[in-house]
């Protein structure tokens, strides 16, 4: 199926009525994640200045903005990937059901569990589709004999719409996986921990029209029971997946309200030039 951009402009309608955005608050109600007054800095650097945004519960809320603006910086504070980088600094308080992330006592790996990510370009293991997805409870020790692993396999790959592909050669290696396989196994593996949250930094950006179509009916579906925090290039996405959207803008965040206000009316000129193509 190639999915060119009339059927892209097709599926709008279909997935906004999906999310029934108009009627959502403008600030979510149940809050899963809450930011308040980030900075944060690499080196010297100020890459996040300020930034104050909840993050809905089991809902998709995107990440617009211009390169360099500091959107996987933020998504990277929420499973504390940053701190794997030596010099870099956050001040503020970032909370995760009312839990400080950067509390001393966290259990950074634990967190990891809980807050899974994926990232721009598939990187699945070198091992084979079923040893990708087993690898996570296996190191956690969650699923422990082969039937309820073989079980949570076939769960994760049905959640992530690839059994039907994969599930006549589950002991083949992963690499030999088309790149839109690839991106829906590293979210089957993202989901075998049982996250609670889906950090997804630009999933689509490595993926043919196709790919990024199954991709985004699949974002559609996880909503259902993950909270998903996605970064993305693509307008179109943004408007068509999530159902929050915050703006960032050289570090700052410009503007934060539901997705259907901030493409309809947004309040800030600069939204309005950046999704209107004038700039960035
Ligand atoms: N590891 C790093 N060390 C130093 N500076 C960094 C590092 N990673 C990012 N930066 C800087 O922080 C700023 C924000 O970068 P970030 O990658 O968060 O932006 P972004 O909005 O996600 O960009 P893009 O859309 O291009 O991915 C940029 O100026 C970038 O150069």
């Amino acid at each position: 199926m190639n999915v060119n951009n009339s059927k892209d402009e097709e599926i709008l309608p279909s997935v906004i009525a999906s999310i029934d955005a108009h009627d959502l608050p403008e600030f979510p109600q149940d809050i899963c994640i809450a930011a308040e007054n980030i900075d944060f800095y690499y080196g010297s650097f100020q890459a996040l200045k300020g930034i104050t945004l909840p993050i809905a519960r089991k809902s998709v809320t995107a990440f617009i903005g211009p390169s360099g603006c500091g959107k996987s910086t933020f998504l990277r504070t929420i499973n504390r990937m940053n701190d794997l980088i030596d010099g870099t600094r956050l001040t503020g308080k970032l909370t995760l059901d009312g839990e400080n992330l950067y509390d001393p006592r966290v259990d950074v790996v634990l967190l990891r569990k809980k807050v899974g990510m994926v990232f721009q370009k598939p990187n699945p293991f070198p091992m084979s589709i079923y040893d990708n997805i087993a690898y996570g409870p296996r190191i956690h020790g969650t699923h422990r004999g082969r039937k309820e692993l073989d079980e949570l396999v076939e769960k994760c790959l049905h959640h992530s719409a690839l059994w039907d592909e994969v599930k006549d050669k589950l002991k083949q290696s992963a690499l030999a996986l088309s790149g839109g396989q690839q991106q829906r196994l590293c979210i089957a593996r993202a989901l075998a921990v049982s996250p609670e949250v889906l950090l997804m930094d630009e999933p689509c950006s490595a993926l043919d029209p196709n790919s990024t179509h199954r991709i985004e009916l699949l974002i559609n579906e996880l909503r259902k029971d993950y909270t998903i925090v996605i970064v993305t290039h693509n307008m179109q996405q943004a408007a068509r997946v999530s159902e929050y959207t915050g703006f960032f803008l050289k570090g700052e965040l410009k503007e934060f309200t539901t997705t259907q206000k901030i493409f309809s009316s947004p309040s800030q000129k600069e939204t309005d030039d950046y999704i209107n193509g004038r700039f960035g």
